[in-house]
């Protein structure tokens, strides 16, 4: 393991995990320009092989999308742990085990925040199959239920309640080297 600079170490996926709305997309791409390492969107990455997450719920049902999730995830983060690249993954890509363990090999941080930082986007929802309906009390009952997991999983967290997407992707930044130097002054 290279430590560098920024804060990104050379062969070690930067993953970002969080609820639904909560800004992985948009930070982990803003926060992968910043380091000069490559982005991987895995829900992106699903849209563009099988069509749109709508369509996969709708037409294969929820666990046949958790299959596609595993491997596309698995994919992206053996790339990336060679790449350094930043993983934005989908909100609920962190409940399988399989996925767990990986994560294991990656920094993860968790973006972290409440129903109020994420009610106006999702009172916009388009294309989450998994909030249709009260948007609100599903991703509530959602959160509740993987926040856990969130958390256990986390080498980082970042209160993302307040800030631009440029603000927060430079407090993430900030984590990284934080967590960099305290994993170095360990290994001493
Ligand atoms: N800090 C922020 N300030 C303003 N808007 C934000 C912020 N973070 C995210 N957004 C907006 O919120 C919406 C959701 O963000 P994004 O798609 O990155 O969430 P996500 O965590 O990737 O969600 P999903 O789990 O559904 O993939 C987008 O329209 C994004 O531009
Ligand atoms: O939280 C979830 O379970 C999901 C989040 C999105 O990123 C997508 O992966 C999909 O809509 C499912
Ligand atoms: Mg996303």
């Amino acid at each position: 393991m290279i430590p560098n600079t920024s804060g990104a170490s050379a062969g070690r996926a930067i993953a970002l995990v969080g609820p639904m709305a909560v800004g992985k997309s948009v930070i982990g791409h803003q926060l992968s320009q910043q380091l000069g390492v490559p982005f991987v969107d895995t829900d992106a990455v699903i849209v563009e092989h099988h069509g749109t997450i709508a369509d996969i719920f709708a037409g294969r049902g929820e666990h046949a999308f958790r299959e596609i999730e595993a491997r596309t995830v698995a994919r992206a983060i053996e790339a990336a742990n060679i790449s350094g690249a930043v993983v934005s993954l989908g909100g609920g890509a962190v409940l399988d085990s399989g996925t767990q363990q990986l994560l294991g090999d990656c920094t993860v941080v968790y973006l972290e925040c409440d129903a109020g930082t994420v009610a106006e986007r999702i009172a916009r929802n388009t294309g989450r199959p998994l909030l249709a309906g009260d948007a609100m009390a599903r991703w509530e009952t959602l959160f509740a239920a993987r926040r856990p997991v969130y958390e256990r999983l986390a080498d980082i967290v970042i209160d993302v309640r307040t800030g631009t997407v440029a603000e927060i992707a430079l407090d993430v930044e900030e984590g990284l080297r934080e967590y960099a130097a305290l994993k170095e002054e360990v290994q001493k």
